[in-house]
């Protein structure tokens, strides 16, 4: 079944909804934006988060020894990186943390470089439109023409509730993340999440029928 992500939580109520309707991860950004939470915010909203939902810090150039540190103390279990971050960190996260995934975004532009992720130790790619949590949708037609990708990915920019299924029928990617699309004025919406993750899952489950 597609997986799905639900990223940019930050208060306890996004937690509540996500409890509620339980996507497969929750992520947590640990970078400058609208969405940042400390690590000590990360850390409370973590403990209310049920266990089966993995929790993912997402980090844009961040120190390494701030993604060890919410590694070692529990606070996420799996890491995405969102910037400038080397093939080498992510080795050296993979040496460190065998047991937690990492998921490498990929801005997908012209010139993009799933080529060079798709080869390195990242566990997952996340093609995505650019910086991160913008709600735009990049151009698709760029997925097909790259070809075979290896590693699982999730199809992220711009997922809304009225068109994921249509993007998951087109790709079948490994998972869905959404952020913006699952928002009203800037918070994350109950009955989003909730017409998010029906309509991934309702999708799965219409296709086993046929
Ligand atoms: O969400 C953010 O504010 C953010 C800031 C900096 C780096 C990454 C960020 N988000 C990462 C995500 O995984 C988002 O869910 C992804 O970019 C999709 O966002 P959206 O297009 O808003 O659905």
């Amino acid at each position: 079944m597609t997986k799905i992500k639900i990223c940019g939580l930050k208060r306890p109520e996004d937690v509540a909804m996500v409890n509620q309707y339980r996507p497969d991860y929750a992520g947590f950004v640990l970078a400058p934006g609208k969405r940042q939470v400390t690590p000590a915010q990360a850390a409370a909203l973590v403990r209310a988060l049920l266990p089966e939902i993995c929790p993912v810090g997402v980090f844009v150039n961040a120190p390494e020894e701030l993604v060890c540190g919410l590694v070692e103390t529990g606070t996420i279990r799996a890491i995405q990186f969102h910037g400038r971050e080397t093939e080498e960190e992510i080795t050296r996260m993979k040496h460190r943390f065998p047991d937690v995934p990492v998921i490498r975004a990929v801005s997908m532009k012209q010139g993009h470089e799933l080529r060079r992720w798709d080869a390195s130790d990242a566990d997952y790619l996340l093609l995505d439109a650019g910086n991160g949590g913008t709600g735009h949708t990049f151009d698709h037609s760029l997925i097909t023409q790259a070809g075979i990708i290896r590693k699982p990915w999730f199809l992220a920019g711009g997922m809304r509730p009225d068109t994921v299924q249509e993007a998951v029928a087109s790709f079948l990617p490994f998972g869905i993340d959404c952020s913006s699309g699952v928002e009203t004025e800037g918070w994350k919406n109950p009955v989003k999440i909730r017409k998010m993750i029906e309509n991934v899952r309702g999708f799965v489950s219409l296709k086993k029928e046929m």
